[in-house]
């Protein structure tokens, strides 16, 4: 739909675009990206007109643009800029109707009903409807460029571009801009071409960015290109890491600062209390521990300082129980959204804690045992209800450094550490009598400090992950143990809870 060829342009000599070949399509969204300087709002001025081209050939359509006349132009293309001056005292009524300008007929221009029609549309949809009648010059900045997309809409071009149409924007007013936007491009066909700064919005609108870098393009291509960290750092000198939205299959950028963290390092053995009570055990540490966990709280991959895990009554039902934790934990000052939190009907005293150094490294494994709802996972087509005292949660805590890559080996390390202490308990699924391989609702939680060398590996394979293995499997087979004593000794198992152990 435009095509941009050996552009060649720019206020100096050397030009400021020297030599840029893209083209963009009809219907989808482009983005131009690039750090200061780069020469977008250049490139963006070539393709509007406001600059002149020194060499090379611009098209709309297969049509040079230098040959199409400015009604034409205005038919096609609509230009939002940052540059938009508004000398007279208008009103935004009369700003947004500018935008029917190229489609009014007859000598008076005057507006008819569709034109009316169109107006009441676009300022419906950009939200600027309740000050139609204010002048523009008393809006604020962002207001102001919403008017400014009303008067573009407005034009009803098959073409928009937008240089940094969300620069005043404040987060709502950009997303919601950007959704029109995106609407009106998968409605009614529009072509966008938009100078985004922001890489992880324009990973989520764009189809396609370019990355623009003294004045050429140094990449084209969809969303994923984003992906490519060594190239965003030469261009922007930032160190990005390339990480994913959680619902939309889009890539999200993290920049890490280059100051460094004085808190760093710090003495693990040192850095964490410990308080356990009737009603809940909870482990805080100075420093936040980077954390994989699949907690009622804090699942995923998180930073937090406080890990917990409550105990509550074998027939608790909660419909709710994050809501449930959040509210004890509150009682408890202690902030949830910094924490894992886990839930057991296992009494709290029969806690096991574990501490190791291996080669250096500290460790830490705290396991609470039981196995009122062990499940063989490879033999059971289904789950009864749930049986409340049968939950084993771990929490493993290392002195070290991983990657995610290493979190989810760490992760698997504890798994297999934690099987092996119930199969050499010989703990029974009570429904397929076959060895249990773990319990319908158990929980984990990994954690790291992220001080010294940064390990890719924590599996079998490497002393950190046996470390883990053989913490877990030690701590999970006290625990066990305590807990199978329990049920001999006090007849725990009363209620519906069934324990089986092999013979
Ligand atoms: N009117 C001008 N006259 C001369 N040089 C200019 C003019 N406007 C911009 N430049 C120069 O052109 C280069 C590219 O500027 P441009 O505005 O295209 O960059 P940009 O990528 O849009 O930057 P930003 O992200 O800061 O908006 C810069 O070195 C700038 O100093």
């Amino acid at each position: 739909m435009i095509k941009v060829q050996r552009l060649v342009g720019g206020y100096t000599y050397p030009p400021i675009i020297n030599g840029v070949d893209v083209e963009i399509e009809q219907g989808e969204f482009f983005a131009l990206l690039g750090p200061n300087g780069s020469g977008k709002t250049t490139l963006f001025k070539l393709i509007t007109g406001q600059l002149p081209i020194t060499e090379g050939r611009i098209s709309i359509s297969s049509k040079e643009i230098a040959s199409l006349s400015k009604l034409e132009k205005a038919k096609k293309i609509a230009v939002l800029t940052q540059e938009a001056h508004v000398s007279f005292d208008y009103t935004v009524e009369e700003i947004v109707s500018l935008g029917r300008y190229p489609h009014q007929k007859g000598l008076l221009k005057q507006l008819s009903k569709k034109d009316l029609d169109v107006m009441e549309e676009v300022m419906e949809l950009t939200n600027i409807h309740h000050f139609k009648t204010t002048p523009f010059r008393m809006l604020s900045g962002g207001e102001k460029q919403r008017v400014l997309l009303a008067k573009a809409l407005a034009q009803e071009p098959e073409i928009l571009l937008l240089d940094e149409p969300t620069n005043h924007l404040d987060i709502k007013h950009t997303f919601q801009m950007l959704d029109l936007l995106k609407d009106r491009q998968q409605r009614r066909g529009l072509t966008i071409f938009a100078i985004l700064h922001d890489l992880n919005v324009a990973s989520l609108y764009a189809d396609r960015i370019a990355l623009l870098h003294h004045g050429r393009i140094l990449d084209v291509g969809d969303v994923d290109t984003l992906r490519k960290a060594d190239q965003l750092k030469k261009v922007y000198e930032v160190e990005v890491t390339p990480g994913s939205h959680p619902t939309l299959p889009k890539p999200q950028l993290l920049m890490t600062p280059s100051y460094t963290d004085s808190s760093r390092p710090f003495y693990f053995k040192n850095s964490y209390r410990i308080k356990q009570t009737k009603n809940y055990f909870h482990i805080q540490f100075e420093h936040p521990l980077r954390t994989i966990s699949n907690g009622v709280i804090g699942d995923g991959i998180q930073w937090v300082k406080h890990v917990c895990n409550f105990h509550v009554d074998r027939n608790y039902n909660g419909s709710e129980p994050k809501k449930d934790l959040q509210s004890w934990m509150t009682d408890y000052s202690i902030p949830y959204v910094q924490a894992v939190g886990m839930m057991t009907a296992v009494m709290l005293e029969d806690v096991v804690i574990v501490k190791k150094e291996i080669e250096g490294i500290h460790m830490l494994a705290i396991v609470t045992a039981g196995v009122g709802n062990a499940v063989d996972i490879t033999k059971r087509s289904f789950l009864g209800a749930v049986q409340t005292v049968g939950t084993i949660n771990t929490m493993v805590f290392i002195d070290a450094h991983f990657t995610d890559g290493a979190l989810v080996n760490g992760y698997m390390s504890a798994t297999e550490g934690k099987v092996k202490a119930l199969n050499d308990l010989k703990i029974e699924d009570p429904e397929s009598h076959t060895l249990a391989t773990g319990t319908s609702t158990d929980s984990l939680v990994l954690g790291l400090t992220q001080q010294g060398e940064k390990t890719p590996y924590a599996g079998s394979g490497t002393i950190v992950g046996r470390g883990i293995g053989q913490m877990v499997y030690q701590a999970t087979h006290e625990a066990l143990k305590k807990y199978l004593k329990r049920v001999h000794e006090e007849g725990y198992r009363t209620t519906s809870e069934r324990v089986g152990v092999m013979r």
